[in-house]
C-alpha cells in the first residue's frame, strides 16, 4: 500500500507521523516544491521508526512525481493555511492553481489513484478535483468533518468532564465557520442522548465551540492546526488502505442526496477500498436540513468564484 502526500507542512508531515505509526502502509511518499524539504521532514521521521515501533518506509521528494508511481492513495495538503482573523474562503485564489496542478500530476502517475483533498476552502478544493480531472466521483474524498466531528466529541467530552472514546457524534455541511451542522440531536455518551445531561444553553454553546474550532486554534497558534486534521485524514487513508467500510462524514459530490446537486458537502459516507462506496442519506429534522441548505449555499458562492475554464 503505497501513500503519498502532498504538502510536507504541518498537516502533510502530521499524517505521514500518524499513518507510518499505525503501521498499515508500506510506503509513504512526501512531496513539497520547498527544495529539500519533504526529504528532511521524511528523514526525521525515520528517525522515529525505531523509537515508535514502525516499519513503514517514508521517503520525500522535492516535487518528483516519478517518485509517486502507482500510489493507492494521495493526500493534498499542499497550498497555504489561513492567519488568525481570515476565513479559509479567502486561501482560494492561491490554493486552486496548486490543487489543480498536484491533482493533475498525481493522475498522471497514478492512474488508479484515490485523492483525499484537505487543502482549503476544502469543499470547493474537493469539487476543483472533480470538474478538473477523469477519476471516478468515489475516489476523490474531501477531509474536514472526521475533524469537525472530533472536536465536537472534544468539546461534549469536556462538558461531561468524560473520556472522549464515551461519546459518539457527527458534524455534516460545508467545513467553514459558519457552514457545519454539529448534529446534536444525534449525539450519545454510550447510547444515551446527550440532552439527558447537558442543559439546552450548554449544547448550543457547544455546537458554536465546534463550528470555530479551527479559527479558536489558528487564533492561538498564530497558523491552523495540524495535530487533529493530520490525524483525522490518517484515519480516512486507513479506512481505504483496510478496506475497513467505517463511516466518516467527508466532503463527497453530490448527486440529489440530501436534496442537493452539482457541489461538494460534509454527509457521512462508507469508506472502503474502492474509496466512497456509499453515501449514507440519514433522516434529518426541518431544521437541520434548513442549516444543510444554508450551508450548501455557501459552498456553492465559493465554488462560483472558480475559474474552471483555465
Ligand atoms: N480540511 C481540513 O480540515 C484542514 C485543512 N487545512 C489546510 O491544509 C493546508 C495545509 O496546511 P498546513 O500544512 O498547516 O500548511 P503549511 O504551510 O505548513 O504546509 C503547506 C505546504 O505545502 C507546500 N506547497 C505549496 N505549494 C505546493 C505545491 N505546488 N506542490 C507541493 N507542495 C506545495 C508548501 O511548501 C508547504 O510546505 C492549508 O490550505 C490549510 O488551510 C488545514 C487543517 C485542516
Ligand atoms: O481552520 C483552518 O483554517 C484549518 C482547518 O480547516 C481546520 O483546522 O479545521
Amino acid at each position: 500500500m503505497k501513500v503519498t502526500i502532498v504538502g510536507a507542512g504541518a498537516v502533510g508531515a502530521s499524517c505521514a507521523e500518524y499513518v507510518a505509526i499505525k503501521n498499515f502502509a508500506s510506503e509513504v511518499v512526501l512531496i513539497d516544491i520547498k527544495e529539500d524539504y519533504a526529504e528532511g521532514k521524511a528523514m526525521d521521521l525515520m528517525q522515529t521508526a525505531s523509537l515508535m515501533g514502525f516499519d513503514t518506509k517514508i521517503t520525500g521528494s522535492t516535487n518528483d512525481y516519478t517518485k509517486t508511481a502507482n500510489s493507492d492513495i494521495a493526500v493534498i495538503t499542499s497550498g497555504i493555511p489561513r492567519k488568525p482573523g481570515m476565513t479559509r474562503e479567502e486561501l482560494i485564489g492561491i490554493n486552486a492553481d496548486i490543487v489543480k496542478s498536484v491533482a493533475s500530476s498525481l493522475i498522471e502517475h497514478s492512474p488508479n489513484v484515490t485523492i483525499i483533498v484537505v487543502s482549503n476552502p476544502m469543499d470547493t478544493m474537493t469539487y476543483l478535483v472533480h470538474k478538473t480531472t477523469n477519476l471516478p466521483k468515489n475516489r476523490i474524498i474531501g477531509m474536514g468533518g472526521a475533524l469537525d466531528s472530533a472536536r465536537f466529541k472534544y468539546r461534549i467530552s469536556e462538558a461531561l468532564e468524560c473520556p472522549a472514546s464515551d461519546v459518539d457524534g457527527m458534524v455534516i455541511g460545508g467545513h467553514s465557520d459558519t457552514g457545519m451542522v454539529p448534529l446534536a440531536r444525534l449525539a450519545t455518551r454510550n447510547s444515551v442522548p446527550i440532552s439527558a445531561f447537558l442543559s439546552e444553553e450548554r449544547i448550543s454553546q457547544i455546537t458554536e465551540d465546534t463550528k470555530v474550532g479551527g479559527a479558536t486554534l489558528t487564533k492561538m497558534l498564530g497558523t491552523s492546526a495540524w495535530y487533529a486534521p493530520g490525524a483525522a485524514v490518517s484515519s480516512l487513508v486507513q479506512a481505504i488502505a483496510c478496506d475497513q467500510k467505517k463511516m466518516f462524514p467527508c466532503s463527497a459530490l453530490l448527486e440529489g442526496e440530501y436534496g442537493l446537486n452539482d457541489l461538494c458537502i460534509g454527509v457521512p459516507v462508507i469508506l472502503g477500498k474502492d474509496g466512497i462506496e456509499k453515501i449514507v442519506e440519514i433522516e434529518l429534522t426541518d431544521a437541520e436540513k434548513a442549516k444543510m441548505k444554508e450551508s450548501s449555499e455557501g459552498v456553492s458562492k465559493t465554488n462560483g468564484l472558480l475559474d474552471l475554464k483555465k
